[in-house]
């Protein structure tokens, strides 16, 4: 689904209703993704595989949205880049630190998908005025949150590392 949004998003970037449909499937897929973890948190299929894997769809998708944004126009390539050092910065560390343990995605990571979602959407519509605004604030509170929560991954991982095993 990642290639088809980009193509969406990318065609005709200008027009209202490529546009829109361009959101409809992040939308959709995002949500996709949340479900496929909501069933197996659900059947409890967890497994290690998973905790690895999940995050990966997730960026790939909300990177490829970001990267959009930006070859558009809509969006600071300084935003972007910084997102994506941290969210496969990230990625890294979780297989570099793998022997000591999984490195899950926590809270702050879940609420940083959202919240990246959320301004995604808002920036993949074509929206003027006030909504352009609350776009706006929602793509800084992202991005405060991505950067937060990614040091937080890094101190978690450091932690794991000396201790040699998963922090509580
Ligand atoms: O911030 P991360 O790397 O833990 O990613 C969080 C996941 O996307 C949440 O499903």
């Amino acid at each position: 689904m990642v290639p088809v949004f980009a193509w969406v998003l990318l065609a005709h970037p200008h027009e209202a209703g490529w546009r829109v449909g361009a959101a409809a499937l992040f939308v959709v897929a995002i949500l996709t993704d949340s479900l496929d973890g909501h069933l197996a948190r659900k059947h409890d299929l967890i497994t290690s595989f998973g905790k690895l894997a999940d995050p990966i769809a997730d960026k790939a998708l909300t990177g490829m949205a970001f990267i959009g944004l930006s070859i558009i126009g809509e969006l600071w390539w300084w935003v972007t880049v910084v997102i994506l050092v941290r969210e496969w910065g990230i990625t890294v560390m979780r297989f570099v630190v793998l022997r000591y343990g999984v490195m899950a995605a926590g809270r702050g990571g879940k609420l940083k998908t959202v919240l990246q979602a959320v301004a995604l959407v808002l920036y993949l519509l074509p929206l003027s005025g006030v909504l352009d605004v609350v776009a706006t604030v929602a793509m800084a509170a992202a991005f405060v949150v991505t950067v937060v929560t990614g040091l937080d991954y890094v101190r978690d991982a450091v932690r794991l590392r000396r201790d040699g095993r998963r922090p509580a």
